[in-house]
């Protein structure tokens, strides 16, 4: 047997542009773990962690938690899948949280999903989400089974807070000052990938053409 090759990901893209629906079908097909800030947030504010009482003040007003926090909280969730190679979602989203996950880890590739504000404002405000699982459904495009219920556990859907219209059009903002910066630092190191579009079905495809490529086999 040789040495298992790791493999580090990150994806990014403004919020609503897919990085759950996309994350999901590439752990199911290449079996990276996955870490999602968000999922990560929403579960610490559902548990009532001090970190979750202080970040769900910032998220509720569309604005990104600070820096400190979500770094350390991340960085030590990472050093628990050192031996795994992983998908990251949702982090960094500032320079700072950048350069700080770069003394630690560096990224293989940066995963950039480029999709238009306006495809993505309606997209919010259409998301579902069931809380305990943290599985995303959206009215037209991956509706439940059931209206208003989970799939597998037939428990009730609830829409996010920071999903209502206005608090988008902050998250959208706070994207274009803190987030487009970030691209920029992994454009200049040269593993910045950039998929543009409207629809996930036609990204998806390119996405997994790409990483079939790039993910080393396990020898
Ligand atoms: N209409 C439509 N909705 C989509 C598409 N791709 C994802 N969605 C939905 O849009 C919302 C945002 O997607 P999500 O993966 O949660 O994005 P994230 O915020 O970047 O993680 C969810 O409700 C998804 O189900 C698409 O191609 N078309
Ligand atoms: N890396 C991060 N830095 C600061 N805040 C974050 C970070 N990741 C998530 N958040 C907070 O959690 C919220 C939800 O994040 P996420 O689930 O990734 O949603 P989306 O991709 O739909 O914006 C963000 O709007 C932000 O307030």
């Amino acid at each position: 047997m040789g040495a298992r090759l790791l493999f580090r990901a990150i994806i990014m893209g403004p919020p609503g542009s897919g990085k759950g629906t996309v994350s999901e079908r590439i752990v199911n097909t290449f079996g990276l773990k996955h870490l999602s800030s968000g999922e990560l947030l929403r579960t610490n504010i559902k548990n009532e962690t001090e970190f979750g009482l202080l970040a769900k003040s910032f998220i509720d007003e569309g604005k990104l938690v600070p820096d400190d926090a979500i770094t350390k909280i991340i960085l030590h969730e990472l050093k628990q899948m050192s031996q795994y190679s992983w998908l990251l979602d949702g982090f960094p989203r500032t320079l700072p949280q950048a350069e700080e996950l770069h003394k630690v880890f560096q990224p293989d590739t940066v995963i950039n999903l480029n999709v238009p504000f306006e495809t993505i404002k309606k997209r919010l405000t259409s998301r579902w989400i069931h809380p305990g699982s943290g599985r995303v459904y959206n009215t037209d495009f991956n509706p439940p089974k059931v209206t208003g219920l989970d799939d597998l556990t037939g428990e009730p859907l609830i829409q996010r807070n920071d999903d209502k219209p206005e608090t988008v059009t902050l998250r959208l903002r706070a994207y274009e000052e803190l987030t487009q910066p970030v691209l920029e630092y992994y454009r200049n190191k040269g593993i910045l990938e950039v998929f543009s579009g409207t629809e996930t079905n036609k990204i998806w495809p390119h996405v997994q053409a790409f990483l079939s490529k790039k993910i080393p086999t396990i020898s």
